[in-house]
């Protein structure tokens, strides 16, 4: 069964959309020309008219310089933001590119490029178009690559980046609604023949999606799944945030050090098993030179922890480390009853 709707957005729901970004001074809208975001162009506008003082909008177009239509694109993309009273910019990714992991690449230079449009515009936030369909797409991914309760939140309505808000007002709007609302208005737009290359693992799980979808696995179950796993990490990462206080104010005895973090090693292991985890991958992360560590090496080197501090805490705590482990360009060792974790020191040269 498929979860579409091919109703168009009216403009109540818009203004329910974008409830949230009226206060802003300006906004930047991301726009490649694909049917999402040029709908949403087309609904930001409709919804900034219909404000007596809304933000101003800015809509901006990446060129990655990956395909010769893209500028051709880009100049569609003007045309209409112009049609609809808005002013466009295009920016290009200029540079070399690298031959593997290119989709990843070109995503971290369009979110750089944004961000400084952004901030040249006066603008706090950047909107992008990603749909519930997106957002299935995203879920499907991370599982499939074995994503912890954080990847598999997928993506948030709200994040930071430099300092510049990331909102999704779409993010709970089938593509299907999109089309229709553009369809309607009798809006053209262009279809990125990368979306369906299968090249790419993400054409390649999109194509598995009606699939999963006659078997109930639909956008709307896959988005609702990581809603609630979105809200489960929530409370987990503030569960998280107290249990690194206990530890902080049980440790009031040693002296802070800025590059150290230390943890009473009875009083880590009394803490639930994902508290730990999280507990060392922020300490990993924050003083690893090598970092994010992988989840499944945490997982491993958490294993090894736990054995060590039981067999430390039968055998009387002797100075001497039980446990001394390198993850990420961090050393984690546990000694004296002591969890410590800091930079690992320097490979040497010729050793590696
Ligand atoms: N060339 C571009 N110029 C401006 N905005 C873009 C461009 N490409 C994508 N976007 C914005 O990003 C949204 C998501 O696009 P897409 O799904 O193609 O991204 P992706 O490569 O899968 O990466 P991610 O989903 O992590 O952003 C689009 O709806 C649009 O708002």
């Amino acid at each position: 069964m498929s979860d579409d709707d091919n109703s168009p957005i009216s403009a109540r729901e818009a203004r329910r959309l974008f409830a949230g970004l009226k206060a802003a001074p300006a906004l930047v809208l991301a726009v490649s020309g694909g049917p999402d975001s040029v709908a949403l162009m087309w609904l930001a506008a409709r919804w900034q008219r219909s404000l007596a003082r809304g933000p101003q909008l800015t809509v901006v177009t990446v060129d990655h310089g990956l395909r010769p239509e893209a500028a051709r694109e880009a100049r569609e993309v003007k045309r209409l933001a112009n049609q609809l009273g808005l002013p466009h910019r295009t920016l290009h990714w200029r540079g070399a590119k690298p031959k593997t992991g290119l989709p990843a690449a070109a995503r971290e230079a369009r979110y750089r490029l944004l961000a400084e449009a952004a901030r040249a515009a006066g603008a706090s936030h950047v909107l992008t178009a990603h749909t519930r369909d997106d957002q299935a797409e995203t879920l499907l991914m991370r599982l499939f690559r074995g994503s912890g309760l954080a990847g598999l939140s997928a993506m948030a309505p709200l994040s930071e980046r430099d300092g510049i808000v990331l909102a999704r007002p779409l993010l709970d709007v089938p593509k299907s609604q999109l089309i229709a609302t553009l369809r309607r208005a009798k809006v053209g737009f262009v279809e990125d023949p990368t979306n369906r290359d299968t090249a790419f693992t993400r054409p390649r799980l999109r194509a598995l999606l009606p699939l999963l979808a006659a078997e109930g696995g639909d956008a709307r179950n896959l988005a609702r799944l990581a809603a609630r796993l979105a809200r489960a990490n929530a409370a987990v990462e503030v569960l998280a945030d107290g249990a690194e206080r206990f530890l902080r104010l049980r440790d009031r005895g040693g002296a802070p050090q800025a590059d150290v973090r230390s943890f009473e090693a009875s009083a880590f292991a009394a803490l639930p098993e994902e508290v730990r985890l999280r507990l060392l991958l922020r300490a990993i992360n924050a003083l690893g030179h090598e970092g994010p560590a992988e989840l499944g090496k945490v997982e491993t080197l958490l294993s090894a922890l736990d054995e060590a501090i039981a067999a430390s805490l039968d055998a009387r705590a002797t100075g001497r480390p039980v446990l001394k482990q390198t993850l990420a360009g961090a050393l984690i060792s546990l000694a004296g009853g002591r969890i410590q974790i800091a930079p690992a020191p320097a490979r040497r040269r010729g050793s590696g």
